[in-house]
């Protein structure tokens, strides 16, 4: 199942990171945390969908799709760091809720990080990427694509490393 892949794939690429830039004793998950609300906000700047003082359109598809992925990175290195990738199972389940308001989504979701972030419980992580799938649903995305532009993405991503990023 897509999920499932997206963690090993994930797992290889955190381990590479931890231990090329010495991280193997160090705690980031704050840092993580952060880098994910940073990820998100770039994604929601890329729909343009707040920006109700603009005329201009949103970025190309491809663009948000790979800001998207971006913040899906973060989100499967957060489960890994507490086992959460067992838990995950087949699927997680849609809530049918990826319609609505783009803005009150983005919203939901930085909720769900800082909701994450102080319980650290697999519910809340549950929570954290249910809600994430129905902004991707929100955007237009299926989960194949978003499967297909995560692989892509990860392997600019080990590129990256072997090049010195
Ligand atoms: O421990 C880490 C650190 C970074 N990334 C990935 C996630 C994003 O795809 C990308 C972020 O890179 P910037 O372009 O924002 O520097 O790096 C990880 O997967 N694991």
């Amino acid at each position: 199942m897509e999920l499932q892949k997206m963690f090993e794939l994930q797992k290889v690429l955190d381990r590479r990171i931890e231990t090329k830039h010495r991280l193997e004793h160090e705690n980031i998950f704050d840092k993580k945390v952060l880098a994910l609300l940073v990820e998100i906000g770039e994604l929601a700047n890329e729909t343009r969908c707040f920006k109700y003082w603009s005329e201009k359109g949103p970025s190309a598809r491809e663009t948000i799709l790979e800001e998207y992925v971006d913040g899906m990175h973060f989100i499967l290195s957060l489960g890994l760091m507490f086992g959460f990738d067992r838990l995950s199972g087949e699927s997680v389940p849609g809530r049918g809720r990826g319609t609505g308001d783009l803005t009150v989504k983005f919203l939901e979701v930085y909720d769900a990080v800082y909701r994450f972030q102080r319980e650290k419980t697999a519910e809340s992580y549950m929570a954290l990427l249910e809600t994430f799938y129905e902004l991707g649903e929100l955007l237009g995305f299926t989960r194949e694509e978003i499967f297909r532009a995560y692989v892509s993405k990860n392997e600019v991503n080990h590129r990256r490393q072997e090049e010195g990023y």
